[in-house]
């Protein structure tokens, strides 16, 4: 990175429309806004990225571990077979994959976590799919049905469901680990409508050894990328977008792309002058962004079930505190570890302990499931997403009423403006979905390219152009 070749500002402001300095500046160095300055740099073009923090990958963050690494972002490589471009892009890479993630391998508990039976978590199972399942596929095929939550839904299968008081459970866990926890939002507020339009990849989920983030690195190799730059205000016109950072400095650009998670752009912490139109804000306000956080618990021995993928807890509510413990050492037989997931208000509760009194808690419910003798963990990490400044959450999600076409509202450009990331693709909520949209942007600007100019298609003529038109 190459700090030198910013203006200082004194500099822009005796002269403020300052020659452009790059032909496109890209906002955040995560999967969507890596791939688009790869593309721009291969073809040829000045491309700079501002990152907030001092690593790229952005979601993409692991824990160094004894024997290996834990994603703390995204772990799992979605639909990951041949022709998934991320799956491909890490063949490419040389990364060694996981094996398949097995759903089925489960070790089941009841809520005070005394082993439970696999034959009426399977009754359970099968209830919520022969009804809740059509139930909702019903309402997805009825024009013009209003919108409703998945809570809503549920509640209903459980007045006429015929489940004993543990298969209710049981029905909660299942609940909470196929929809809420996949989708990260809170059951009360995940669009029925909208429920298989987020991470509607094939079943098909592998993991990097060593991480994600080791992805993002090798994409990002030899890219001009300025890290500790955090992006404050992004002022744009017809020909010229400027933008300045928490440091003073100012960057000039034919374009930017910019790949601010959905959080960031929903708290204001970037100042777009003139502010995005109403359209576009009103998709930023009404898209769901959700919070996901992990507990790592890291051990010298493993006294768990290690030949499941998942250990579960059945609750008698669907909040999912302390539910799933994803057992690593699965996919990873050096890693000694449990990880547990939580979600959306569960997820923010946690985040308001301490590390100590989060790691407590998850003892005191593995030594309920696996005895006293459970010993102490080696290392633990507590992810905090919602309280992270560059990521204000963990991603997007539909919200009740949110119309499909949401997406494309903020993936729309906006004069000289491109916009990129999970929460703008057609396959929200994954890594694929982030580098998909990397690809379309980095493709919107070589398209529209054409004489060399980049003159743009969607902005504004300029003032000499409209002068001259009118003779
Ligand atoms: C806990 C968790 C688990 C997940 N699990 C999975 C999974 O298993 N599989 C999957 O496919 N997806 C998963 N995801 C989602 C996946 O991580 C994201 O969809 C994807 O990584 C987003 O990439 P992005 O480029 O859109 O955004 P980001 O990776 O967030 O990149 C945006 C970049 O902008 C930077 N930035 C923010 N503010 C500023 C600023 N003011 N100035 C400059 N830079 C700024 C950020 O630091 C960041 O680097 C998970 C996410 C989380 C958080």
């Amino acid at each position: 990175a190459d700090g030198a070749r910013a203006v200082p500002a004194a500099e822009v402001e005796a002269a403020p429309v300052a020659e452009e300095q790059y032909d496109v500046i890209i906002v955040g160095a995560g999967m969507a806004g890596i791939v688009a300055a790869r593309m721009l740099t291969d073809a040829g073009l000045r491309v700079t990225v501002l990152e907030a923090r001092e690593r790229v990958g952005g979601r993409l963050v692991a824990l160094q571990v004894p024997g290996g690494a834990i994603d703390q972002g995204a772990m799992w490589i979605h639909g990951g077979e041949a022709g998934n471009a991320v799956y491909d892009a890490a063949v490419e890479a040389n990364l060694t994959l996981s094996p398949r993630q097995n759903y089925g391998s489960l070790t089941l508990f009841d809520a005070q976590g005394a082993r439970s039976s696999p034959a009426s978590y399977l009754r359970a199972y099968t209830q919520l799919n022969s009804r809740l399942i059509p139930q909702m596929a019903a309402l997805r095929a009825t024009p013009g049905a209003p919108d409703t939550s998945l809570a809503a839904e549920y509640s209903a299968f459980l007045d006429s469901a015929t489940l004993s008081p543990q298969q209710v459970d049981q029905a909660n866990v299942i609940m909470h680990t196929r929809w809420q926890a996949l989708l990260n939002g809170n059951i009360t507020r995940l669009s029925v409508l909208r429920l298989n339009d987020a991470k509607v990849l094939p079943a098909v989920d592998v993991m990097l050894e060593g991480g994600m983030p080791a992805l993002a690195d090798e994409l990002a190799q030899g890219l001009d990328v300025l890290l500790d730059t955090v992006v404050t205000g992004i002022e744009h016109s017809a020909d010229l977008v400027v933008v300045r950072t928490e440091g003073g400095e100012t960057f000039t650009a034919k374009h930017a792309v910019v790949t601010l998670p959905l959080g960031l752009l929903k708290s204001g912490a970037v100042a777009f002058t003139p502010a995005l139109p109403e359209e576009k804000a009103a998709a930023i306000d009404s898209m769901g962004y959700g919070l996901l956080d992990k507990a790592i618990f890291v051990f010298n021995t493993s006294f768990w079930d290690t030949g499941s993928d998942f250990l579960l807890r059945e609750m008698p509510d669907w909040s999912g505190r302390w539910s799933v413990f994803l057992n690593y050492q699965k996919l990873f037989p050096s890693v000694k570890a449990l990880v547990a997931i939580h979600v959306a208000d569960t997820a923010l509760a946690l985040e308001g302990m301490s590390d100590d009194e989060v790691v407590d808690e998850g003892m005191a419910v593995l030594r309920q499931m696996y005895g006293p003798d459970v010993p102490e963990p080696i290392q633990t990490s507590v992810t905090r997403w919602a309280a992270d400044p560059f990521s204000a959450g963990s991603y997007s999600y539909f919200a009740v009423g949110n119309p499909r076409n949401m997406t494309r509202a903020l993936a729309a450009p906006v004069g000289r403006l491109l916009f990129a990331g999970e929460a703008t693709s057609d396959k929200p909520a994954s890594v694929l979905g982030a580098y998909l949209s990397g690809v379309r942007e980095a493709e919107r600007i070589l398209t529209l390219r054409g004489d060399g100019n980049y003159s743009y298609g969607l902005a504004p003529p300029s003032v000499e152009a409209a002068l001259q038109a009118a003779g």
